[in-house]
Order: C-alpha cells, then structure tokens, then sequence
C-alpha cells in the first residue's frame, strides 16, 4: 500500500500541497486529476524522491520517502512530464543506457529491452535514432526506460499529453497490461475521459488539496447526477443557469439539474416562447469533469 500521511509542501509563500492524506491499494490504477497548477507534478515528485523537502511522509510499501529515499527508489518507475531521452542515439541504446542505471546487464537486460519494445510497439523502430521519432513514440519509450527494471509502482506524469491518437491507445494498453501483471500505477492527467476508463481509484486535487478521493465508482456514485446537454443558436449560459448549474463547452452547455425531465419538458417550453430549434438537447448522467465543476467551480480544460 501507499500511505500518504499529511503532506505539504510551500515554494517560498506559494502552497503547492496542503495535507494531503489518502492510500492507494496494491494493485490499483489510481487516477490523480486536477487542472494546471493543482499540484500532481509536485505530489509525483515528493513521491518518487525528487523533491526531498516537504512535510509529512509517504509509506510506500512500508518504506519511508522520508527515511529510505533510495530504497524506494528501486521499487519506482518515474515518468516525469517532460521526455528525457538522449535524442542522439537509437531507442535501443537509450534503454541499454537506463537499464544500466537501474544496474541491469548482460542476457538479462537484452531480454527485458526485447520484451518492453513489445510493449511499447517500437521492436521495428528499435535501431532508429529519436530525431526520427514523433512526440508519442518517443512519449512511449520514456515509459519503456521507466519500466525496465519491472518495478512495482509506476508514476506516470501525464503521459498522453500532445501525442497521436495511435501512441495514446498504446500507452493505454500498456498500462492494463502492467495492471494485469499486478502493479500499482498512478497516473495524473487533466484529461478526464481517460481517467474514467482506465484508473480503479480516483483523486480529485484542486489548488493542493484532495477534495474527493475513493474508488472510481464511489466518487461516481456519491455525484452523480443527472445532467442535460445543449446545443441551440441563440440561447445564452444566464438563460439556461435558470434550470441548473450550466457548464459551457466547446459545442454547447451542460444543465445539471435533479429532474432532469421535467427540467427538458421547461427547457423545450421556452425554446418553444423564444422560437429557438435545438441542434441537440440530450439527457446524460454527469461525469468527473462536472463532479470536479461541482465540487471546486474549476474547469479542468478550457470548455473541454
Ligand atoms: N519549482 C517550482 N518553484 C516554484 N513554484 C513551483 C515550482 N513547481 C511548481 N510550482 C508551483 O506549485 C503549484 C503546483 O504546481 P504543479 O506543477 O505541481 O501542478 P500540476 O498540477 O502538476 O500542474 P501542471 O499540469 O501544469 O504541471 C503551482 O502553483 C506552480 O506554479
């Protein structure tokens, strides 16, 4: 298990992380989610031992970040947000490089080098330098450095950020398989449909502090409401905000309401008094992004 216990951590005046507390199972793909600046990457950093001073402690599988910072270092594989590679050389000689530093050699690193540029889809690309490389291979075989070394939790630090839809699909099938082998992965993205597909477990983090955390479908479950979706030339946010907190999206607006069809039965009322025809007026159940609306008034994305 990892046990966060109390932490906080403050650059100059600025509070970066206000006590966070909550456990993440063995096992689990635990979810961390907030906007730019809610403070994942510092959590992730203090987590994997980057960032030495802070308060509070972390247990991770019942070593102290504190106390044992290197010990806890072998059981991690960190992908940080930013790709650390040397463009110079082939993809296989960066992973003889990293497995080196996590002091693998011989039949056993030509082994596990195979076995992850399966993995991460590159076994053809493998004698490639990286300036040949798009964003999401060389995303991918970031990860394929951090795994090398088959540890027992892997940080990923939004990880399909900027990339092509094929490399997202590859992290993601890399990520179950790592889940089904049994390790425990936390994942922080602001992208909300990912989360919801891929994590057990969930935490919502806004301006340093954990606001919901549980299992995916207890946070769903404890939310969820219904909402309507809207898309109609000629009515504003204020007109719709009368039936309910309305989120504006990119091709519409969301009406969380508690009845949500008496609520349509009002709304197509006054449609019908304004002369308005609706591209789209759509029921659906609320999703993290509107729970994270909800619960802090922050949008994940801008009108995701
Ligand atoms: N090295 C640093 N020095 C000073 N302030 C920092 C530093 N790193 C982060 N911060 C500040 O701490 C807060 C949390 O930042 P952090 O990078 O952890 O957030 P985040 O949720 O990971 O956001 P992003 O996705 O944009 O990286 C922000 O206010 C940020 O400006």
């Amino acid at each position: 298990m990892i046990d966060v216990q109390g932490v906080s951590k403050t650059y100059g005046s600025n509070q970066a992380l206000d006590n966070l507390q909550f456990q993440i199972n063995e096992g689990n793909c635990y979810g961390l989610v907030g906007p730019n600046g809610a403070g994942k990457s510092t959590f992730m950093k203090i987590l994997v031992g980057v960032l030495q001073r802070f308060d509070g402690d972390i247990q991770v599988f019942n070593h102290s970040v504190k106390e044992n910072r290197l010990g806890v270092k072998s059981y991690i594989g960190y992908v940080p947000q930013d790709i650390c590679l040397e463009e110079l050389l082939t993809a296989k000689d960066n992973l003889i490089y990293f497995g080196k530093l996590y002091g693998l050699s011989g039949e056993h690193l030509r082994k596990r080098i195979k076995t992850v540029l399966e993995q991460i889809g590159l076994s053809e690309k493998a004698n490639q330098k990286l300036t040949e490389f798009s964003g999401g291979m060389k995303r991918r075989l970031n990860i394929g450095c951090a795994i090398l070394h088959e540890p027992s939790l892997i940080v990923l630090d939004e990880p399909t950020v900027g990339i092509d839809p094929q490399s997202r699909h590859s992290i993601f099938s890399l990520i179950q398989e790592l889940k089904e082998a049994g390790s425990t992965v936390v994942y922080s993205s602001h992208y909300m449909e990912e989360v919801e597909e891929l994590c057990d477990s969930v935490g919502l983090i806004d301006k340093g502090k954990l606001v919901e955390h549980g299992t995916m479908k207890q946070v769903l479950n404890k939310h969820r409401s219904a909402s309507i979706f809207v898309s109609a030339e000629g009515i504003s946010e204020e007109e719709l905000s009368s039936h309910g907190v309305t989120i504006k999206k990119k091709t519409g607006f969301t009406v969380n309401c508690d009845d949500p069809l008496l609520t349509m039965e009002n709304m197509i009322e006054q449609f019908r008094n304004k002369g308005i025809h609706p591209e789209r007026l759509e029921l659906s159940q609320s999703r993290l992004e509107d729970i994270f609306f909800n619960l802090t008034g922050t949008q994940l994305r801008d009108n995701g």
